[in-house]
């Protein structure tokens, strides 16, 4: 029998569009901008870091902050660059991303665009014009290939501080392609002053003006942004990627995270307190034993919750007078590489919020969320190596005031690293708030898991290498499209903790016709076995007889995968693997090469599920910003130590609002390699975002989320315990080194498949 190299995903469709080519082909620099004299003073400029405004021929170099050039009116023929925007737009998908770095359309890396399209031959000017333009300014040799994509920011899409250091990047360029660009529009690209490698202020503001260029060298001092875009009359469009430098080693790419101190100094909470204050605060229904076990509840199964009128009405009043007393100092928090929010000087704080806060870091406060999350929040005497040891959960706390532009990076450094913690928050001066006021807070899951994860990884033959979502949602989907149509007689899948898999068939000739189900949605995991996350990597294989009759007979050629996960919200899950067994001849030359184009429905799905509340492995990282234009808000925020695990949440007794945001990864730069759909541009620009699970900005309402999550620990030699694997494909010495350690890791190996196996690797 022969096994069907499995698939390449559906293609987009062919465009009615003809290459038109032709008109990038007569796309031109202007000439002033290439003359002799005038590269001569931009290449003096730029080798000794100085300025130079060489006005007559509209080309710019700065010295600093870093090593700019900005180029007006870079090709000669306006109305064909009109026609080639015109063209990319219609042919280049750009979806929406977001991350808590960057909300913006964004095509997939231009440069896998096929041979001879208006795509490609944008790729070759940029590669060959643009390039030699740089050059010679630059005085670099650049690596022939350009990475490049469509960026499209519409109404409230922006891109937060960064650096570009990646992937051996070493010089950015923009060229901005949207008309009469106002300067009321917002969306400039700004560039920041640095320090001591953080970001400080923004020392210049580019206006993105149709048939510009940027180009800068990536340092570790090339901070830039663009701004909110403030405009709903049109779209801000450009082209922008990177050249790299020819034989530049691979290096990782530097973690741009230049460790910040934590914004929140951590405190043993205070005792002096008496518990009267509580009763006074504090509205009565939370201090019911009743109500406190509800909570705990609500807890143990969502791990937040949001407790509305959490103070009584009259003290919650008091504390926003006081807050909005212009008696308050704020002072602005950075660096705008991690956050941009103001928090107040305690000093300046009215009677009423100090003896709130007091309050709050009390062993009384403590005490009462201990006993609504049953996390060990209050000292306890710990018995370690025969000794024993009181140890005091700590808290941090700040005041914190949200305007329109605000944001926080997500970021595990803003808690401890190592210790667990409870976020707690509480707002104020947000009476009617709304949707379109922005200021959510969101918690969202690694997705740097998610982008090691694609569908892709279902096509290379790395068994490794595994196709999940990236956060949860109950079903999740791939179509998979073959070489050719076949008939399927069996299917090997291995399993990534989906509780149900399901495998349908449809042919490409066809593509309207719904799909049949080959294999009817078949369980791989048990619902204790999904919510304890144990087995979720069992493997089965299933032959014609259990393939579903007439559909076994015939042939197709196209694959649809659906798993789902009714049982835990908490796992990333996916497939492992697919192998579909044919037993027709296959040609090899037609399946070796799979070609892969992640169908729309990844691609939606992706985007929908990086979006929700989510837990994996790693700990869940916290976003807040505000984007829309809302009164000032107000928040405070004091995060305590926590211990236990727990999940995601909805409200008490009262109502507490989930709101639809949008979708965050939290991946740190713009993507560059993004999954192309099939998605016609006016679609996505009408696409509402999808939904997120955010915390909703409610007046007075406290809310309460363990944002850490402890690994446990296991012996290495008995991580893969309960695993019993078999081997194919691999060649010694590779064989019997993987073999190896899978055995010191606790696994057993069998020499066939058989009953009992739980891997094939
Ligand atoms: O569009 C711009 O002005 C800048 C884009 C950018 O910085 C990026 O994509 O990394
Ligand atoms: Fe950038």
């Amino acid at each position: 029998m022969n096994k069907i190299q499995k698939v390449k995903i559906i293609k987009k469709p062919r465009t009615s569009i003809n290459p038109a080519s032709s008109h990038i082909k007569s796309l031109r620099l202007r000439k002033e901008i290439s003359s002799g004299e005038t590269i001569f003073k931009l290449k003096k400029a730029w080798n000794n870091n100085k300025s130079i405004n060489v006005s007559g021929a509209g080309v710019e170099v700065l010295g600093s902050p870093f090593k700019v050039c900005i180029v007006k009116h870079l090709v000669s023929e306006l109305e064909h660059l009109h026609d080639v925007v015109g063209s990319l737009v219609e042919m280049v998908p750009m979806p929406p991303h977001e991350t808590d770095l960057f909300k913006f359309c964004q095509s997939s890396a231009l440069a896998s665009a096929g041979k001879d399209t208006p795509v490609s031959a944008l790729v070759q000017f940029l590669e060959r014009v643009l390039r030699g333009l740089v050059e010679e300014v630059t005085g670099l040799t650049l690596d022939g290939a350009v990475t490049s994509t469509m960026s499209l920011y519409g109404y409230t899409d922006y891109l937060l501080c960064h650096d570009d250091r990646q992937n051996n990047r070493k010089i950015a360029f923009i060229w901005y392609l949207t008309e009469n660009w106002r300067e009321e529009y917002g969306g400039h690209l700004d560039l920041f002053d640095s320090k001591g490698g953080y970001p400080t202020e923004i020392v210049r503001s580019i206006l993105p003006e149709e048939n510009s260029l940027v180009f800068f060298e990536v340092c570790d001092r090339s901070f830039h942004q663009v701004s909110e875009v403030l405009t709903r009359s049109k779209p801000r469009l450009s082209v922008n990627g990177w050249f790299h430098l020819p034989t530049a080693p691979a290096r990782p790419s530097p973690t741009n995270g230049l460790r910040h101190s934590t914004a929140l100094t951590l405190k043993t909470p205070s005792y002096a307190l008496v518990e009267s204050e509580m009763c006074l605060f504090v509205s009565n229904e939370y201090l019911q034993h009743d109500q406190q076990i509800q909570i705990n509840r609500l807890i143990e199964e969502n791990s937040e919750i949001s407790l509305d009128n959490f103070l009584k009405a009259k003290w919650a009043d008091k504390i926003t007078t006081e807050l909005c007393s212009s008696n308050v100092t704020w002072h602005l928090r950075g660096p705008p590489n991690r956050r941009k929010y103001e928090v107040a000087d305690e000093r300046s704080l009215g009677p009423t919020v100090t003896r709130f806060l007091n309050l709050m870091k009390s062993q009384h406060m403590f005490a009462l969320l201990e006993k609504m999350t049953q996390l060990e929040l209050t000292s306890k005497w710990v018995h370690k190596n025969g000794e024993q040891s009181l140890v005091t959960p700590k808290c941090g706390y700040q005041v914190q005031r949200w305007r329109r532009g605000f944001y926080t990076l997500a970021s595990d450094e803003d808690f401890c690293e190592t210790v667990p913690v409870l976020d707690v928050f509480i707002n104020f001066n947000c009476a009617e708030w709304t949707q379109e006021s922005g200021g959510f807070m969101s918690y969202i899951g690694r997705g740097d898991e998610d982008e090691n994860h694609p569908a892709e990884n279902l096509v290379n033959n790395d068994p490794a290498k595994k196709w999940k979502c990236s956060s949860w949602e109950k079903s999740v989907s791939v179509v998979l499209q073959l070489d050719r149509a076949v008939v399927i007689n069996s299917i090997d899948i291995g399993n990534q903790h989906s509780a149900f898999i399901e495998v349908l068939v449809g042919r490409s000739s066809s593509p309207d016709e719904p799909f049949q189900v080959l294999l009817v949605a078949s369980s791989f995991m048990s619902p204790m076995e999904a919510r304890n996350g144990t087995m979720g990597t069992r493997v089965r294989m299933f032959s014609s007889e259990q393939l579903r009759k007439p559909v076994v007979e015939q042939r197709w050629d196209r694959v649809k995968v659906i798993c789902s996960q009714p049982f835990n919200k908490h796992v990333q899950y996916g497939l492992a693997f697919i192998a579909l067994h044919s037993a027709e001849k296959i040609v090899d030359d037609l399946v070796k090469k799979p070609e892969l184009v992640p169908c729309k429905d990844v691609a939606m799905a992706k985007n929908n599920l990086d979006v929700k509340v989510k837990r994996v492995e790693g700990p869940l990282r916290a976003k807040q910003q505000s984007t829309t234009t809302p009164p000032a808000k107000q928040q405070s925020t004091t995060t305590l130590p926590a211990k236990q695990q727990s999940t995601t949440t909805l409200p008490a007794k009262q109502q507490s609002t989930t709101t639809p945001l949008a979708k965050q990864q939290s991946t740190t730069t713009p993507l560059s390699k993004q999954q192309s759909t099939t998605t016609p541009l006016s679609k996505q620009q009408s696409t509402t975002i999808p939904p997120a699970k955010c915390q909703r900005t409610n007046e007075n309402s406290f809310g309460a989320k363990q944002v850490m999550k402890r690994p446990q620990r296991k012996l290495f030699s008995k991580l893969l315990e309960g695993v019993v694997f078999v081997m194919s494909g691999y060649q010694n010495p590779h064989r019997a080194h993987i073999r190896t350690k899978a055995l010191e890791m606790g696994a057993k190996y069998k020499t066939d498949w058989s009953v009992g196996c739980t891997h094939l690797m």
